[in-house]
């Protein structure tokens, strides 16, 4: 099945054609491309868009059309009204269905398309419209539907005025389910619902779902038999986005996860940790730190408890290095050791007078357990990889927030650098090899200390501010 997706470049390939191409290939179609528009973006916003001319565009699509057998098209980004000329002027000469993802604003807020109404013409050669709730409402010229019930009546309108179906979606709205619904001018065709995933990796759902439906379509010849394997798709790849790790704002869905999913064990173990990486980031103590107004005070009990526990983790990685089965293993451990040593302990000890010398239970139970974990290397430095992993992770995000004046500016820098990426990149790998060399009673006593150490990270963070919670299991 031969898909054209017509749409905008995004660059970091979260949406727009490059998850296009991603969502058709990993649904058996075979993609191609005629690009509107190139934008610049990341997983944080759009910072650019260069509109391709309509000339151009038009001559992309007849260099396809003319060779090639399309079966379906999916139709995004257009950027301007004469993008949308040319568009629908090639449309008169195909009669292959249309799937129309009415983009107008990016996830970030940015605008996609500087003339909302241009779009108007193109609407009754669309086979289907995938408005989300507030391109919906432009699209009629109405306020945005408040509930979902209204979003179908909403969607019931489009669809009489257009002739048209219309796919209302419901990833904007609040709450736990995540709705969608196949809508004609008679009513509701088929409903569907879902989980709402604890994510924030959804740029792109709406590109991918339009592209999905599209391939999924050519394939069956049935709107309701390819929303129900579209929506299928689309959920399992939001619910493993966060084990690919891409930017530091909003990142992509997991496209290939079918593919390659369950050949990563570390990439599960992460999908694993989400729930306690989720309250890890809803802690107060996180969310002060990283707005700036954390009690000077919460902080240096953060900063002594966190200097006694890598004065403790520091053996720990000394230990790892000492039962490492290659020079590059022991070298890599010896290597972090020293860096705790001579590089985070001298920060931890700018910010305080004197090193405290009383560890908090919740302090001793972290450390105990990293020291109950040595009967092996594998479940060592298992327990060992949260510390670096979550930093990064969380790292990245406080990064994001500072600035010039902000009173904890040296500390969110420490993880965010490029040194500690690749610190962490090597821990991984570092476990990931053990893993795979482990027998099945070792996989899992590694993978619980995996998830112990996690928790009792959270716990870790969570001791500083006034709301101490106590979530050690050990
Ligand atoms: N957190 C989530 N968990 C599960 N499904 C989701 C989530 N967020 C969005 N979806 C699904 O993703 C699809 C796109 O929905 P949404 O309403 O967000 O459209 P959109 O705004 O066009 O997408 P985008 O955010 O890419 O612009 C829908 O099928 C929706 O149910
Ligand atoms: C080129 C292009 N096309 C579409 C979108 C919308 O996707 P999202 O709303 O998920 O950011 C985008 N951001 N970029």
């Amino acid at each position: 099945m031969n898909i054209l997706s017509i749409a905008g470049s995004d660059p970091s390939g979260g949406a727009g054609i490059q998850a296009d191409l991603k969502a058709i290939a990993a649904n058996g179609g075979y993609g191609m491309c005629v690009i509107t528009a190139l934008t610049a973006q990341n997983t944080h916003g759009v910072s650019g868009v260069q509109a391709i001319s309509g000339d151009f565009v038009l001559t992309q699509l007849e260099a396809v059309s003319t060779d090639i057998r399309i079966d379906a098209i999916k139709i995004g980004m257009l950027a301007n009204a004469e993008v949308i000329r040319a568009v629908t002027s090639w449309l008169e000469t195909v009669d292959a269905p249309v799937v129309l993802d009415p983009v107008m604003v990016a996830t970030s807020g940015d605008r996609l398309l500087d003339d909302e109404s241009a779009l108007d013409s193109l609407l009754d050669r669309a086979t289907v419209i995938t408005p989300n709730l507030l391109e919906l409402a432009s699209l009629l010229r109405e306020p945005v539907a408040p509930s979902w019930d209204e979003a179908l009546r909403q969607a019931q309108r489009l669809a009489a005025k257009h002739d048209t179906l219309v796919l209302a979606k419901g990833g904007h709205l609040a709450g736990a389910d995540c709705p969608d619904a196949l809508v004609s001018a008679g009513g509701v065709q088929l409903e569907l619902h879902g989980a709402r995933h604890a994510t924030r990796n959804t740029h792109g759902t709406g590109c991918t779902l339009s592209s999905t439906l599209a391939t999924r379509f050519a394939a069956t010849g049935d709107w309701i038999a390819a929303l129900e394997q579209s929506k299928s798709y689309l959920s399992k790849a939001i619910a493993a986005a966060d084990q690919l790790q891409v930017g530091s704002g909003h990142g992509p869905v997991n496209h290939f996860i079918d593919f390659f999913g369950t050949a990563d064990p570390m990439g599960d173990w992460w999908q694993k940790i989400q729930p306690i990486r989720e309250e890890i980031d809803q802690l107060d103590f996180i969310t002060r730190l990283s707005e700036g107004t954390l009690d000077r005070e919460d902080f240096h009990y953060y900063i002594a408890q966190d200097a006694l526990y890598l004065l403790r983790y520091a053996k720990v990685l000394s230990l790892a290095s000492s039962m490492a089965p290659d020079l590059g293993a022991q070298r890599f451990w010896s290597r972090g050791a020293n860096g705790i040593l001579d590089g985070e302990l001298q920060l931890h000890g700018s910010y305080l007078d004197e090193f405290a010398d009383t560890p908090s239970a919740i302090t001793l139970n972290y450390t105990n357990h990293l020291a109950a974990s040595q009967e092996s290397y594998g479940e060592l430095i298992a327990a060992i990889l949260p510390c670096y992993w979550l930093y990064q992770d969380i790292g990245k995000r406080l990064a994001a927030a500072n600035h010039a004046e902000h009173p904890y500016r040296q500390w969110l820098e420490t993880y965010a650098s490029e040194e500690f990426d690749s610190a962490t990149e090597q821990a991984i790998e570092m476990v990931r090899q053990a893993f795979e060399q482990a027998d099945p009673q070792l996989r899992a006593r590694m993978e619980a200390a995996f998830i112990r150490s996690a928790e009792h990270e959270r716990s870790f963070f969570a001791q500083a501010h006034e709301n101490r919670v106590d979530f050690s299991t050990a």
